[in-house]
This record gives structure tokens, C-alpha cells and sequence, in this order.
């Protein structure tokens, strides 16, 4: 990858938060959107900031002709309070090119692939930023991992019908794999345990790896997707175009994928 580093701020002045780096890679993020462009707008909390952003641009005139194709049922609502117009992806209401998405990730490693959808929403951002021209990844320092799975579960949205069928099938696929685990996600209801139900009316198996993945991650994503009953998978491989890293010291790094 290549990449390029921003000059840190004065010495003596406070890190800042988490949730201001967040911010800082939205908003550097943003400035890629052109007047006209059709966004692909992400899900999570990097993700909104770029959308408070954009809504503030389009309110001020700005960015006129900007509308977005929303990756969640959240993202669609935090949009259209924002003021961002919202297209259906694809059929004849569906913009013709989606030039540009924006969205956070859970992890990111040295080849720019991608852990997503550790809220859920995997499916629809895999389909919109799949479908679009660019995709810009907003990330503070934090999500850079040397290996994917490193910090938490990898999520595969899975039918409900048969689900823990589905997971048993998983399991005995990937069992060889060192450190290898899986489950199915559950929310905590009041005092009760339930199924975490995704927007497309699907279930979410998490896959774990102690220290992360070692194999190989595109045979691993073949092999899941071979699995009948499961729809997708939160590894998102060679999908990123620029990854915009928010660092510690305040500086903000673009890595580029390699062409
Ligand atoms: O399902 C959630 C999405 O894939 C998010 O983009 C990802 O979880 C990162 O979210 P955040 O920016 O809140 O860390």
C-alpha cells in the first residue's frame, strides 16, 4: 500500500479522544465528495460523523446534487435527519453510478482488507460498496491489526431458518483452524437472551480466532460462502481504495491500495 502522513499538531496540546479521531478521518473523508456525486453512506460511529458532515456541507450549499445510498436502517434515519437525499440501490428510482462510500471498519490489516459489520450491517455495506466506484475506509489508529480477527469476532449473516445447523456446518469447516470458535450472536432483552436479528431479518455468527487468522483469507471466504444458509461475511477483501487512518498524535494517514 502506499501512503501518505499529515504534519502532527503543535507540541503541548491534549491527545484527543477517540471519538475526535473518528471524526478528524469523517471529516477528511469528506472532502473527496463532489458537488453531484452519489455516496455510499456507512454504518457505525466514524461513519455518522461523515454524515453530520455532509448534511452540514449540503445545508450550506456546498455540495449541491449530493444524495446517498444508506447501508442500515440507522444510517437511512441519521441521513435523513442530517438532510442528505436518499436513493434505493439499484431498479429505476436507484442512481446509475455510486462514485464514492464512506464507511468505518472493525479492523483493518497491512493489505487494506477489512473486518466489518461487528454491528451488524455487513450485508447492505458489502452490496452498496461493492457496487460503488471508490471506497474510502475511515478509521482511527486503533483498528490497524497485523492479522484480521486479531480484536474480536469475524460476523457472517446467516438465515434463521436451520440456524444452528448453519452454525454446526461452520464449526466443522473451519475446526482445523488454530484457535478457532463460533456461536451465534445473542442480545441481551430485559433479563432474557435473544437472537441479535440484523435489517434483513437475518441471524450473525461470530467466528473467533485466538491471535487471528493464519490461513489463507480468501479460501476462508470461498469456504463460508459455499456453506448453504449463509448469506455473507464481514471480511471485506481488497474492497478498500484509501484507508484514512486518525493517528494518537493527531496526525491522519491516507493508505492507498495498490493497483
Ligand atoms: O456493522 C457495522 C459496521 O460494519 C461498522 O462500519 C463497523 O462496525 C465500524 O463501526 P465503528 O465506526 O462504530 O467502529
Amino acid at each position: 500500500m502506499g501512503s501518505a502522513a499529515a504534519s502532527p499538531p503543535p507540541s503541548g496540546s491534549p491527545l484527543p479522544s477517540q471519538d475526535e479521531l473518528k471524526r478528524v478521518a469523517a471529516h477528511r473523508a469528506v472532502e473527496f465528495v463532489e458537488p453531484g456525486m452519489t455516496l455510499g453512506l456507512g454504518t457505525g460511529s466514524t461513519a455518522a460523523h461523515a454524515l453530520d458532515r455532509i448534511g452540514d456541507l449540503l445545508r450550506a450549499g456546498a455540495l449541491p446534487g449530493v444524495a446517498g445510498v444508506p447501508t442500515s436502517l440507522k444510517t437511512e434515519l441519521h441521513a435523513s435527519r442530517a438532510g442528505i437525499p436518499l436513493l434505493p440501490l439499484g431498479g429505476a428510482a436507484g442512481p446509475a453510478r455510486i462514485h464514492l462510500s464512506i464507511d468505518g471498519a472493525d479492523e483493518v490489516d497491512a493489505d487494506l482488507n477489512l473486518v466489518k459489520g461487528r454491528g451488524g450491517s455487513l450485508l447492505r455495506e458489502k452490496m452498496i460498496e461493492g457496487a460503488g466506484e471508490r471506497f474510502v475506509v475511515i478509521v482511527d489508529e486503533s483498528k490497524l491489526v497485523p492479522r484480521l480477527g486479531c480484536t474480536g469476532a469475524i460476523p457472517v449473516e446467516v438465515v434463521p431458518f436451520g440456524a444452528p445447523h448453519t452454525l454446526g456446518l461452520i464449526r466443522k469447516v473451519f475446526d482445523g483452524l488454530p484457535g478457532f470458535s463460533a456461536r451465534l450472536r445473542t442480545v441481551k432483552k430485559d433479563a432474557a437472551e435473544e437472537m441479535f436479528v440484523t435489517d434483513n431479518g437475518n441471524y450473525i455468527v461470530e467466528m473467533f480466532f485466538e491471535d487471528g487468522i493464519r490461513g489463507d483469507l480468501r479460501d476462508i471466504s470461498d469456504s463460508l460462502l459455499r456453506i448453504t444458509g449463509v448469506v455473507e461475511h464481514g471480511m471485506f477483501l481488497g474492497m478498500a481504495t484509501t484507508v484514512i487512518v486518525a493517528n494518537r498524535d493527531g496526525t491522519v494517514t491516507l493508505l492507498h491500495k495498490k493497483k
